[in-house]
């Protein structure tokens, strides 16, 4: 399996140009973006703005009409170029039931980790002190179908966290979640000191979290502000 070190400084994730289009409408258009080390970035904008459209494309599962995009350094512009990099790159999808496969929840949790080359003592050992982390060790024995929303999205996230991914993508991580829950979920991100994009409507979860801020329009609410370039920095 490969190792990725790189970069040693410059951007760990970086768009230029970042085009994307769906169904032949464009969503994101010229978008520039880059995410350092010890960077939160938050990307901000209305209902259907196109944050989740951004992380995908990030990660190669949407093609990019226009662009580029380098995740460690490295070119990506092909699904051979992003594939290995889904795991040093841990994304948190918005809907969960796209994540979990289970049958169990620990089984699920630990299929990262016996995906990356760990031997399934070494990999269900990784599994349950993720599912500790998040506070959800008590539904390890659980089939994944029968979690409730929240605790799919916990579920979810202690399978990302369980391939000690370098950099974070999280689509709307809070939401489903009790105050609670929410709570844990913002210390175990800040306490992380990982790197990460986050798309999320969660004020609170930004004032915790976030040292930058991207906003993206809203075509279907601004059409004639279809342009919008990231990095638009604000004091938190
Ligand atoms: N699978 C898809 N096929 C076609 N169009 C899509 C698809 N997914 C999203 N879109 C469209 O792309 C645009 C951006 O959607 P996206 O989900 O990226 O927005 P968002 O900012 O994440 O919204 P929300 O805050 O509601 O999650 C919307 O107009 C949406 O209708």
């Amino acid at each position: 399996m490969s190792t990725f070190h790189g970069p040693a400084c410059g951007a760990l994730v970086q768009a230029r140009g970042l085009t994307v289009a769906r169904r032949g409408r464009t969503v994101l258009d010229g978008l520039d973006l880059d995410l350092h080390a010890g960077e939160r970035l938050f990307v901000r904008g209305a209902c259907g703005a196109g944050k989740t459209t951004l992380l995908h494309a990030l990660l190669g599962f949407v093609p990019a009409a226009a662009g580029s995009i380098r995740l460690l350094g490295r070119s990506c512009r092909c699904e051979r170029d992003f594939a290995p990099l889904r795991g040093p790159l841990g994304m948190l999808f918005q809907d969960s039931g796209d994540q979990l496969f289970g049958p169990t929840v620990i089984e699920d949790v630990a299929f990262g980790p016996l995906n990356q080359g760990l031997d399934a003592d070494a990999a269900s050992a990784r599994a349950f002190d993720a599912l500790r982390r998040i506070g959800i060790a008590g539904l390890a024995a659980r089939p994944v179908h029968e979690l409730s929303g929240g605790q799919q999205r916990l579920a979810a996230l202690a399978g990302v966290l369980a391939m000690r991914p370098r950099v974070l993508l999280l689509d709307e991580p809070t939401a489903a979640l009790d105050a609670a829950s929410a709570a844990r979920i913002t210390a175990i991100l800040a306490g992380s000191g990982l790197p990460m994009i986050v798309a999320s409507h969660d004020e609170a979860l930004a004032a915790a979290l976030a040292t930058r801020s991207i906003d993206l329009s809203a075509p279907d609410q601004h059409p004639a502000r279809r342009h919008v370039r990231g990095d638009i920095s604000f004091p938190v």
